[in-house]
């Protein structure tokens, strides 16, 4: 099981590498990494799990991350489903669960590729965090609105797929990983929160 002390922090040079493409058939090795990264983010997205393992709770997880330098990445999206009574404790749990059972996107995307991108850009209202990046970096990290992803499943089945918006944003954010890439790399320093004309801000 993956926890907090296994994901590298910004500084350890893997974090800034390109990643390697993945070989398949997947060696078991791989298969137990892919299967071990979407279970922290299951984990991570159960308030109770969360605390019992002590995980910051995550959407996305790449395998740099837990300093492994391969394309590879669990993404888990939840729908956004509210609780009937937000003062509840036991209705906001029920609502994550659902949340958690009904993903807009669950997958582990291996050697993924965005073949093509909208001009239009997106960024998250909130500003983006990172579990390999301790320091908060307030600000806009704008993204393409909407994207074309190329990626191949465990079993290497090629998928080519849309996606935008929410969903959109954090496979970008998984991908920029692949390339070495952090989220506060986007950040406008002068103006953290000048998003150019036109950006889309979601959620
Ligand atoms: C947006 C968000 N980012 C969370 N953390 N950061 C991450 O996921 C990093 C990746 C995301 C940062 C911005 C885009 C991708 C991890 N990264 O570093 C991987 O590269 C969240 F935790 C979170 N949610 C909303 C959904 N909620 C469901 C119930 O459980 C709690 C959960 C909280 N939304
Ligand atoms: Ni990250």
């Amino acid at each position: 099981m993956i926890l907090m002390e296994d994901i590298i922090r910004d500084g350890n040079p893997t974090l800034r590498k390109y990643a390697e493409k993945v070989a398949f058939p997947l060696n078991d090795e791989n298969r137990q990494l892919a299967a071990d990264m979407m279970e922290y983010l299951e984990v991570s997205q159960d308030p109770e799990q969360a605390e019992k393992y002590q995980l910051r709770a995550g959407v996305g997880l790449a395998a740099p991350q837990v300093d492994v330098s391969l394309q590879m990445a669990a993404v888990l999206v939840p729908s956004a489903v509210e609780p009937e009574d937000p003062d509840d404790q036991a209705s906001i749990a029920e609502a994550a669960k659902t949340a958690r059972d009904n993903p807009i996107f669950k997958e582990v995307i291996i050697n993924p590729v965005i073949v093509s991108q909208s001009v239009q850009q997106a960024a998250l209202t909130e500003g983006e965090g990172c579990l390999s990046v301790d320091d908060e970096h307030p600000g806009y990290v704008p993204h393409a609105d909407r994207i074309t992803l190329r990626y191949q499943d465990l079993d290497g089945n090629e998928h080519k797929i849309r996606l935008k918006d929410y969903p959109a944003i954090v496979c970008q954010h998984e991908i920029d990983h692949l390339h070495g890439v952090l989220f506060y790399d986007h950040i406008n320093q002068a103006e953290p929160f000048d998003a150019e004309d036109g950006t889309l801000l979601i959620g």
